[in-house]
């Protein structure tokens, strides 16, 4: 039974590779070891009473097995919530596991947080799980996974995402946005709050929620969790990436009917991976998924997604497959940073939608992240490293050395890293993108267990992975983006737990000087005297990649920049903004630092022929 999604996957991939055969784009033959005639297949096993409902989805994609599902001939078609694996493992129903919060989460260092919302007829935020009605199967899962309270986007996103209205989300890297798309995505599904009913397509995945994320690993991890918020509630979530062949990506697109009066059909969130040119639009037009029955469309990492590696394909997939359009589907955008480009290009994708910025500013990193900034030499970087590591191994956590990720700039590097590392006593792992998917898994899986307690990465890791107890991150190399750094580093620092970012800065990074002091004072940093005279050297010396002149957090939703045009950005729907502290009732007090200048410049690093690790 698979146990983490790097497992699932490979359990996937297994079962693709070893039990079906493609005969042609809509046939598929599994080598199942029994055969159960067609019209016992339906049977409901002797302890169940209830029978599908009349027009249940029982079509012909039962003949795609579930992961790990069990036996799916001998099992009747609409139980599939008495099949499910419990993704919490306390098949026993112990309440008392109910009893304890997230484990180290403080809530406290959220209280002053503050919220901007802007757009009509904003929705209230609310202060807890209770006040919102997300049914009582999420709710279960809520206090399985053990969130006490909802976190700021949290309060924020679900009412306005429940409320039915369209989002753009920035809110700081670790602050549970995945659960603030998750939750309103489930429990609309579970109610069905949408008329159209998906129908019978042989081999044809009819989902009823998108949502999509830069990478492999971060699509597996929204899988892993999404599983937990659905157990029990009738919603199965799969996920398909590409890269691999067809016949191994079709496996995992599982239809599946549910025993339940409300719901006769198939109801599925899938999360896809993208990688450019490459699957899901592939998938797509061999139409083993259909989209026209998309009602939540979700893009995590939206920035990202949207920027230029992947736009054209997002395109493709929403403006030109046959998704619903905006306004009839719901569609969110989160991350942790939406530079202005973004935003505008974001905006062709919502309909009358409410900004969300969690956090001082756009794009800004949470103060529970300790940041430092040490001059060092290209020739003494890895003495240096090797310094700090020394420094840390003496505060090493129950004899296991604390969690280290160092981020480099290219693959190569990584590999020289991680070998010179290795052969200085340090156990070191890489991940990058010129290494295999089982490569790339099984190094994370020996980061997070701890066996390797060094993960030299490339951008690959920078975004969306929730590894618990990485205490420190190194910027070995800095990034050219500022949004880049922010994400590095908000690998450690997260639900509310505290962590240590260090950088190593030279005179190959000028240009990131003055973002990176502005950040740092904006997340109440010290900015060693040396880094601040860099800074202001480049304010006077015309700037470069990371210069945005005005202010480059200043614009907050792009539709209050003076600049923005109605007609082009999709009609007049913008109503204005609303400021409040997280916890506290009135807003004020942040109002000074928002310049309506604007001013994330146009040469902002979004555009074309960009230099990636993520391939
Ligand atoms: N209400 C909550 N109570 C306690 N823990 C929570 C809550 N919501 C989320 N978490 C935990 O917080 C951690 C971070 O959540 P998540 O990965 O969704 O952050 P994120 O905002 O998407 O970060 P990133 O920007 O880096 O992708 C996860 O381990 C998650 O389980």
């Amino acid at each position: 039974m698979p146990t983490s999604w790097a497992d699932s996957v490979a359990a996937a991939e297994n079962t693709a590779a070893g039990s079906y055969s493609v005969g042609n784009s809509n046939s598929l033959t599994p080598n199942r070891p029994t055969y159960v005639p067609p019209h016992l297949r339906n049977r409901p096993s002797s302890s169940e009473v209830a029978s599908a409902p009349a027009g249940a989805n029982t079509g012909s994609t039962s003949a795609i097995p579930a992961v790990g599902g069990g036996n799916r001939w001998a099992a009747p078609r609409n139980d599939y919530r008495d099949r499910e694996v419990n993704p919490f493992g306390d098949d026993d129903g112990t309440e008392q596991q109910f009893d304890q919060e997230n484990t180290g989460i403080n809530f406290d260092a959220y209280e002053d947080i503050p919220v901007e919302t802007s757009g009509d007829n904003v929705p209230p935020p609310v202060n807890t799980f209770a006040e919102i009605d997300l049914g009582e199967a999420l709710n279960l899962n809520i206090r399985r996974c053990k969130y006490v309270k909802p976190t700021p986007v949290q309060r924020y996103a679900i009412p306005i995402s429940l409320s039915g209205r369209d989002l753009m989300a920035c809110a700081q890297t670790g602050s549970g946005k995945t659960a603030a798309f998750c939750f309103p995505i489930i429990s609309g599904i579970m109610r069905g709050q949408f008329g159209q009913r998906a129908p019978r397509m042989p081999h044809t995945a009819c989902p009823h929620a998108l949502i999509l994320s830069p990478t492999r690993e971060l699509s597996c991890q929204i899988h892993e969790e999404a599983k937990k918020f659905a157990y029990q509630t009738g919603v199965k979530v799969v996920v398909a990436y590409g890269g691999a062949p067809i016949n191994q990506q079709v496996v995992i697109f599982i239809t599946v009917s549910i025993n339940d009066s409300n719901f006769v059909n198939s109801k599925e969130v899938l999360t896809f991976l993208l990688l450019p040119r490459r699957a899901l639009v592939d998938l797509l037009e061999r139409a083993r998924v259909s989209l026209q029955f998309i009602r939540y469309l979700a893009l995590d990492e939206a920035d990202r997604m949207l920027d230029m590696g992947f736009e054209p394909q997002i395109r493709k997939i929403v403006q030109q497959m046959d998704m619903p359009p905006p306004g009839v589907r719901q569609t969110m955008l989160f991350s942790a940073t939406f530079p202005k480009e973004i935003q505008r290009l974001a905006s062709d994708f919502l309909a009358n939608y409410i900004f969300l910025a969690v956090g001082r500013r756009v794009g800004s990193s949470t103060d529970l992240i300790l940041q430092r900034v040490e001059y060092v030499q290209e020739s003494d970087k890895r003495s240096h490293l090797m310094d700090l590591l020394h420094a840390q191994r003496a505060n090493g956590v129950h004899g296991k050395q604390a969690l280290t990720l160092v981020f480099v700039e290219t693959k190569k590097g990584a590999d020289a890293l991680e070998y010179w590392l290795c052969m200085n006593g340090f156990p070191a792992t890489t991940i990058h993108g010129d290494r295999t998917q089982q490569e790339r898994e099984l190094a994370l899986r020996s980061f997070k267990s701890g066996n390797t307690p060094i993960l030299v990465a490339t951008d690959v890791a920078a975004r969306g992975l929730d590894i618990p107890h990485v205490a420190h991150v190194v910027n070995f190399d800095l990034p050219n983006d500022i949004d880049d750094y922010v994400h590095r580093i908000g690998r450690t620092g997260r639900a509310g737990k505290s962590g240590l970012a260090t950088a190593f800065f030279n005179d190959n990074n000028a240009s990131m000087a003055r973002p990176l002091s502005d950040l740092m004072q904006e997340a109440n940093q010290e900015v060693p005297a040396w880094l601040a005279r860099y800074a202001a050297r480049a304010s006077y010396g015309g700037g470069g990649k990371n210069r945005r002149g005005g202010g480059r957090f200043g614009g907050r939703d792009f539709r209050r920049d003076s600049n923005f045009n109605r007609g082009g950005g999709g009609g007049d729907y913008y109503g204005g903004g609303n400021m409040n502290n997280a916890y506290g009732a009135a807003g004020g007090g942040y109002g000074g630092g928002y310049g309506a200048s604007g001013g994330y410049g146009g040469s902002g690093g979004y555009g074309p022929g960009v230099a990636s690790a993520w391939d």
